[in-house]
């Protein structure tokens, strides 16, 4: 049976380059087949339509079929995945709190247009930026789909200090294991390597460096996407499209046995943060189902940081309900 796939904004650059991917076969890999559902602004019909032709042309044997359209509901009908990319990119001298305001209409109809013709079964990324707010949004604009099958992308902060801590301590990416992205995918997210282990041993102490944790590893992952913005002039796409489907293939298919990922999902009061804030964690994951890493030690500087994202979501949150978003 094909998986139906729904990609929002599949016009814009992460967009180029997350489609080919999917419909070469990257989330569900080579036995499954996909019809790609492609949502769209009016606007921008035209060139997505230059991007189908495109696919048509690397005649993927996995891709079924490629739906174009404006309209949600028909988009999203039946649809198992929803990988929710589209929205205004942040660009420069904007904060993405400004972001709150223009992105939050749109999250509200494609949550309730989700709960109405979406799979029994569907699960829904959010890489659109603000996406910790977009995807609680969304999700509490679909009350008849489980809170818990909605995601927002923390994997590319993830990656993004996967990367920084191997080239630190001169490891290889495949030999870090159980790194964690806390909270917001913001400047005020927690990159914590305090339970990460480099080939079994423990990372803090393979690195033995606070100050480089706090003064370069942290800010360095945390301002990637402005420095990304800064060096490109447009944000990151091909590293984004990449996050997203380790995400959404990680979600599906199982995190490993002695590994996690990161993943920003509905906080059911773990580690002492507030019930219902969609806030970023280590996860483990197993047939579409993920949950939340128990019993990690949180020493007195993760704390902080810990709980500086949460209060950022919560100002998030609190400005959304003002605004009448949720
Ligand atoms: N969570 C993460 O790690 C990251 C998130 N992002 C965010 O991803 C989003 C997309 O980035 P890009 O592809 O670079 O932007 P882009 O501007 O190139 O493409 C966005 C596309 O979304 C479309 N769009 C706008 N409103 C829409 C709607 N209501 N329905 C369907 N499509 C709509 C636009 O027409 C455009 O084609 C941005 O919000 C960006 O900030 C970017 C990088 C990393
Ligand atoms: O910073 C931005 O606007 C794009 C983004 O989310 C990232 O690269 O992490």
């Amino acid at each position: 049976m094909a998986m139906k796939v729904a990609v929002t904004g599949a016009a814009g650059q992460i967009g180029y380059s997350l489609l080919f991917r999917i419909a070469a076969g990257a989330l569900f890999g080579p036995e499954t087949c996909v019809e790609l559902r492609l949502l769209e602004i009016p606007s921008a019909i035209n060139a997505l339509e230059g991007v189908a032709m495109e696919l048509d042309d690397c005649a993927f044997p996995l891709l079924d079929s490629i739906q174009m359209g404006t309209n949600a509901d028909q988009i999203f009908d039946g649809v198992n995945l929803a990988l929710l990319v589209g929205a205004r990119p942040r660009t420069k001298d904007m904060e993405r709190k400004d972001l709150l305001d223009a992105n939050g209409a749109i999250f509200t109809a494609q949550g309730k247009a989700l709960n109405a013709v979406a799979a029994d079964d569907v699960r829904i990324g959010v890489t659109g930026n603000p996406a910790n707010t977009n995807a609680l949004i969304a999700m509490r604009n679909a009350p008849d789909i489980p809170a818990e099958r909605f995601s927002a992308l923390t994997r590319l902060d993830h990656n993004r200090a996967v990367s920084q801590l191997a080239t630190k301590t001169g490891s290889r990416v495949s030999d870090i294991r159980k790194m964690t992205i806390w909270g917001n995918h913001s400047a005020t997210q927690y990159p914590d390597i305090f339970h990460a282990e480099i080939a079994g041993r423990h990372a803090a102490e393979v690195v033995n460096d606070q100050q480089w944790i706090e003064q370069y590893f942290i800010p360095t992952v945390a301002h990637r996407g402005s420095a990304i913005i800064e060096a490109r002039g447009s944000s990151s796409a091909a590293s984004a499209a990449s996050a997203t489907i380790d995400a959404a293939r990680d979600w599906l298919s199982g995190t490993p046995d002695d590994d996690w990922a990161s993943m920003a999902v509905v906080s059911d009061g773990s580690y002492g943060i507030a019930e219902g804030l969609m806030y970023s964690f280590p996860v483990t994951t197993k047939h579409g189902n993920w949950e939340i890493v128990q019993g990690l030690e949180i020493n007195d500087f993760s704390r902080a940081k810990m709980d500086a994202t949460a209060a950022e979501l919560v100002q998030e949150r609190d400005m959304v309900t003002e605004l009448g978003l949720i």
